[in-house]
């Protein structure tokens, strides 16, 4: 079945609408060097961590200046997952070999991705000019279905989802998992919980379909 990722939770009552609506993931935007609404400082991202319950895997999503921050970071906030963006493959390799926990590698869509051999999962995201994700841009399906196919890491599909357009995208690229964050929201930052419901229903119907 595809697991689900539901990502940028900033308020508590968010957080309990993405484990009712059945996410496997959930995420939490620290230290980017951004403008985003999406935006918690470490202590607010460590106090959500703190109330995933077991069997849902917490997701620091950062861009940090190095490696050794990135590591320092996740220790910081406890989540079970560390998702960077901005990355080089080295970077990469050095984040894995500094944590413990698992490393995601987001990524744009379009770049060359034979070297993230490292990470725990690759997110095949739409990035901006800085390499942050949060665009709501999607890209294409059809390319990153080769992507999942080439790779033997599970590829998280990102960029541009919503509970409308989710099930072809499923169903086009076969990813491990599909991730959203502007696509589940009433506003920037805060989630539509009926939206964050639809999502999961509709992403997991359709690969049990597939
Ligand atoms: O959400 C942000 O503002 C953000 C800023 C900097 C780095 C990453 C960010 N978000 C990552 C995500 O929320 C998702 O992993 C992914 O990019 C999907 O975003 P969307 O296109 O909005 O569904």
């Amino acid at each position: 079945m595809t697991r689900a990722k539901l990502c940028g939770l900033t308020r508590g009552d968010d957080l309990h609408a993405a484990v009712d609506a059945g996410a496997d993931m959930v995420g939490f935007v620290t230290g980017v060097p951004i403008e985003t609404p999406r935006e918690l400082d470490p202590e607010a991202a460590a106090d959500l961590v703190d109330r995933v319950p077991d069997g849902v895997t917490s997701v620091l999503v950062t861009m940090p200046d190095s490696p050794a921050a990135g590591a320092d970071l996740v220790d910081r906030v406890g989540a079970d997952a560390i998702q960077v963006h901005g990355f080089s493959a080295e970077e990469i390799d050095e984040l894995a070999a500094a944590t413990d926990r698992s490393v995601f590698a987001a990524v744009d869509a379009a770049d060359d991705l034979s070297g993230y051999t490292a990470a725990d999962a690759i997110v095949l995201d739409s990035t901006d000019e800085h390499g942050a994700g949060g665009t709501g841009e999607t890209h294409d399906w059809e390319r990153a279905r080769e992507v999942v196919a080439d790779l033997d890491t599970p590829v998280l599909l990102a960029g541009g989802l919503t509970p409308e357009n989710v099930a072809s995208a499923v169903r086009t690229a076969e990813p491990f998992g599909v991730d959203v964050s502007s696509g589940v929201e009433e506003a920037g930052g805060k989630k539509d919980h009926d939206a964050l419901r639809r999502f999961v229903e509709r992403a997991t119907v359709e690969s049990v379909r597939a």
